[in-house]
């Protein structure tokens, strides 16, 4: 049994077991891997990943909404009181307990397919799937919130469009690219995504 503190982290709270097993009846043999979408702050990660499992009856997590939940603090207060270092260790922890449970869609936070180890993790057991997004779409989807602590800079613009510079090359190593385009809606980005995944693996999604 490990110290309390590792168990938060590396086990799923009770409403995550009900969650999975209320829907786990309606999920066996639909998807055969994990779907785990990566990419940019504000690329839909979140968005189109709750509208995905939703169309595919499959379990949705997402590693940021499950680190707030153990740490009972928003990412802004984990950032402000431990720093990006044990954000990201966390972050590991999470992904590779949500990986571990029952096939579904997993949305994982911008910095985490930037970690070789998550990166090896994903890749094992999921199809990674990097949804990309124009620049200037990211921005205007990221700048009316203040939940994002690496961008609570003095140039906010600045630092998204270095990271994004930065991380592309390595986001471009995903297994499938989705193009997030302006002018569509969560539900049919969702719809198109489903349809290429189908494309990409034909063998991804069972029929029950
Ligand atoms: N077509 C779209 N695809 C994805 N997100 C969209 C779209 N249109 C509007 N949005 C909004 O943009 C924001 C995307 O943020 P989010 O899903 O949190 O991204 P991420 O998890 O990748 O940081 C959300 O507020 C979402 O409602
Ligand atoms: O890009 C990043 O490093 C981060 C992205 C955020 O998730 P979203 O990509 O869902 O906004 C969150 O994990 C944290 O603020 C760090
Ligand atoms: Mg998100």
């Amino acid at each position: 049994m490990p110290a309390r503190a590792e168990y938060i982290w590396q086990f799923p709270k009770d409403h995550v077991i009900q969650s999975r097993n209320s829907k786990g009846a309606q999920m066996t043999g639909r998807l055969t891997r994990h779907i785990v979408l990566i990419g940019m702050m504000g690329a839909g990660k979140t968005a189109i990943g709750t509208e995905l499992a939703r169309r595919l009856r499959v379990p949705f997590t997402d590693s940021d909404i499950e680190i707030e939940a153990a740490a009972a603090m928003t990412i802004t207060e984990i950032f402000a009181r431990d720093g990006e270092a044990f954000f990201r260790a966390r972050e590991a922890q999470v992904l590779a307990r949500l990986l571990a449970g029952p096939a579904g869609v997993i949305s994982t936070g911008g910095g985490a397919w930037m970690q070789p180890g998550n990166r090896d993790l994903i890749g094992a057991s999921g199809m990674s799937v990097w949804l990309n997004c124009d620049p200037e779409l990211l921005w205007q989807r990221v700048r009316q919130r203040q939940t994002r602590p690496l961008l609570q800079t003095a140039d906010p613009k600045g630092t998204l469009l270095r990271l994004l510079a930065e991380r592309s090359p390595v986001y471009a190593t995903a297994e499938v690219e989705f193009v997030s385009r302006a002018g569509d809606s969560i539900e049919s980005s969702a719809l198109r995504l489903i349809a290429q995944l189908r494309a990409t693996d034909p063998g991804l999604m069972k029929e029950a």
